[in-house]
């Protein structure tokens, strides 16, 4: 049997053709999307370096990082937009063909939105440029447009237009949606909203890329975000356990005051602004020993660390300037 070098390569990495631990062929049908070694150079800038990563089916996947990280050029790539300086993108397991823009949903800036047309209109409008559509009422239901579908779309508040842009970017049914720092400019009620409405559609069986540069948003959305910074993946997880990877122990916040005068303190304690704080591996457990110390636990804090904390840990500098 001939085989070519792309297929001989990803033999070689283990991707098709080699079952993993439970004898099955887990990833040629669970990887959707596929990052291999992307580079983007612009003159005299590396704003992408040598980003992999994949996205399995079924999953909302975060590029975090801050701006001018390189999370758009990478999407952009993704998106077969641009053309990747080297690297390749791989769609099921096939370099980017003809047919893509057919399975791929891109939430566009609101720029793509025509003057003179109302909600109902545009949604037609780019609906009439897809072979495959979306049920439209359900689509209309789902992303909550019924109030304002006889809308002129430049009336619209930054919420709404959002809701508006998602569901272009959905119908055409697509199996993969990209959304380009969607909640960007949102107030705090409509971001929250625009979540929900973000859940939903993962819940509907579409695999999201999204990036984003509130952690919060990539805590509560993603099962697994890449961090980027200068064009670099610096780390690549689940947020909950690169969190628990990189920060093992838990801090314990305690006022100087809830220590007994008497009782020598450990020496990893560290005393900073009138409060006393401990690193923790197992909370209850600690809590427990100074309870029976005779510490004065009523005014504790417990400080979880975050996806903003670490990459302040590994970069050196906070996520938004
Ligand atoms: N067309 C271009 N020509 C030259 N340089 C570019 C171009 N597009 C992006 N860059 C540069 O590439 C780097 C990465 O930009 P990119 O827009 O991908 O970052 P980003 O992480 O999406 O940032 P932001 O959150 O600000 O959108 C930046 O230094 C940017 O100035």
């Amino acid at each position: 049997m001939e085989i070519s070098w792309d297929q001989a390569a990803l033999t070689a990495s283990g991707d098709i053709g080699a079952p993993d631990e439970s004898g099955s062929r887990r990833h040629i049908i669970d990887t959707l999307i596929e990052a291999r070694d992307l580079v983007r150079l612009y003159p005299g800038v590396r704003a992408v370096d040598g980003i992999s990563f994949r996205v399995e089916r079924g999953q909302c996947y975060g590029l975090l990082g801050p701006n001018g990280a390189g999370k758009t050029t990478t999407l952009e790539m993704l998106e077969g937009i641009q053309t990747p300086t080297s690297g390749v993108v791989l769609y099921r397991g096939q370099p980017l063909g003809r047919n893509y823009r057919e399975s791929i949903g891109i939430q566009f800036q609101a720029t793509a939105l025509q003057d003179f047309q109302t909600v109902g209109e545009s949604l037609a409008m780019f609906a009439s440029l897809y072979r495959r559509t979306a049920d439209r009422d359900e689509l209309i239901r789902l992303c909550n447009l019924s109030d304002i579908l006889d809308r002129d779309t430049r009336k619209l508040s930054g919420g709404q237009r959002q809701r508006l842009l998602l569901a272009i970017a959905l119908v055409n049914d697509p199996d993969l949606v990209f959304l380009d720092e969607p909640t960007t400019g949102l107030d705090p009620q409509a971001r929250r909203n625009f979540w929900s409405l973000i859940e939903q559609v993962r819940r509907r069986g579409t695999s999201i890329l999204l990036t984003t540069h509130y952690m919060e948003e990539a805590e509560r959305l993603c099962d697994r975000v890449a961090i980027i910074d200068r064009g670099r993946m610096i780390v690549e997880g689940s947020p909950a356990a690169l969190v628990r990877q990189h920060f093992p122990a838990r801090l314990i916040h305690l006022p100087d005051t809830a220590w007994p005068a008497t009782l020598p303190l450990p020496p990893e304690a560290l005393v900073r602004h009138g409060e006393i704080e401990i690193q923790a591996e197992d909370v209850p457990l600690t809590l427990a020993e100074l309870e029976r110390l005779g510490v004065d636990l009523s005014a504790l804090r417990v400080a979880t660390p975050n996806l903003e904390d670490l990459f302040l840990k590994l970069t050196g500098h906070a996520l938004r300037a």
